[in-house]
């Protein structure tokens, strides 16, 4: 378990983590989104002890990094690609780490296979390829064993074939019990690996709940309907006061629309349907909306500017929907 509590720090004026709270927790793969610049680099590091925290607090299993006895055994990173000597081969490699860190040889070739390296272990790790490094690197997270693993932006250059390795990957160490933690800007990726959602914006929280509830949350759903008798459906329709757009190819939507209902009305009305599906916004949107907005709320926290624009805070934040504040 990772726990943070108020974490803060500051580059002079520049605040790169504001106020963090938050707990990621065993058995689920959570996911750490936000856009560029938000943040997540620098709350991995401090959670490694890389950085210092300005203010606030983050332990892990409880404990502070520096308090951890073999921190590798108690948390795994990857946080860069190629964080080694080009020089040396794979497996010298992790040898080096293994035996810096009190950890026998036999594993090193245990997780030679686990990542798929083993054939080329014994080659020199400057000529690996992204993927090679990568698995390399993931291959030096998992080297202690560890109840925790944390992944800056795995996938980043990966072929598909590598991304669903890396995905299948987090979900299996997320099945056996660990805390998995994972940043990524592929939001489509990240939809098909976490259960769990922690999205900053500005060194801010602004969301801390799962997946599903994410996208239900910041997106709306609609009824996309096709019909041979649009006239009559339309007529239907708008004699129930439900309300239709186009949606091209023939197709119209209802926002926000039950497809019972729709399916009801035009069941009584004998009017043939073609296409009656509910249409649910992706992560890729969810995410496009709670941040635009959360960068609506930073252009206007200026009190002048606010009182100027007239927008009262809870509007920016979205009505309550859950959403936290940070
Ligand atoms: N050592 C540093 N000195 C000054 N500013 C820094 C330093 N490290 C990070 N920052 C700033 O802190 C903010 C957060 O950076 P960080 O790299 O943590 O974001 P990120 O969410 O990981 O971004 P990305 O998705 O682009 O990798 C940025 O504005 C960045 O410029």
């Amino acid at each position: 378990m990772i726990e943070l509590a108020g974490l803060t720090k500051r580059y002079g004026e520049k605040v790169a983590v504001n106020h963090l709270t938050f707990t990621v927790r065993p058995g689920v793969v959570t996911g750490f989104l936000g856009p560029n610049g938000a943040g997540k680099s620098t709350t991995m590091r401090m959670i490694l002890g890389l950085d210092h925290p300005t203010a606030g607090d983050v332990r892990i299993d409880g404990k502070h990094y520096d308090q951890l006895k073999d921190p590798m055994k108690y948390i795994g990173a990857l946080l860069e690609a190629k964080a080694w000597h080009g020089g040396r081969s794979a497996f010298n490699h992790l040898l080096c780490l293994a035996q810096a860190n009190g950890i026998p040889k036999q594993r090193v070739h245990e997780v030679l296979d686990t990542v798929g390296l083993t054939a080329v272990a014994r080659k020199k790790a400057k000529g690996f390829s992204l993927g090679m490094g990568q698995r390399l690197g993931i291959a030096g997270a998992l080297l202690g064993d560890p109840r925790i693993l944390m992944f800056d932006e795995p996938v980043n250059g990966l072929d598909p074939e590598g991304i669903h390795w890396i995905r299948n990957l987090m979900k299996t160490l997320a099945a056996q019990g660990r805390t998995v933690f994972v940043s990524s800007h592929l939001m489509s990726e990240m939809a098909l690996t976490a259960e769990h959602l922690v999205v900053i914006g500005q060194g801010r929280l602004l969301a801390d709940t799962s997946m599903a509830d994410f996208i239900a949350q910041n997106s709306r759903s609609s009824v996309r309907i096709r019909t041979p008798q649009r006239e009559r459906l339309l007529d239907v329709l708008h004699g129930a006061g439900i309300t239709v757009v186009e949606a091209g190819s023939g197709a119209f939507e209802v926002d926000g629309g039950k497809p019972e209902r729709i399916g009801e009305l035009a069941a009584q009305h004998q009017i043939v349907l073609h296409e009656l599906s509910t249409q649910q916004a992706s992560l890729e949107e969810a995410f496009m909306r709670l941040t635009a907005e959360s960068v609506e709320y930073h252009a206007h926290s200026d009190p002048a500017a606010e009182r100027q624009l007239g927008v009262p805070p809870d509007e920016v934040w979205g009505r309550g929907n859950g959403w936290r504040k940070g």
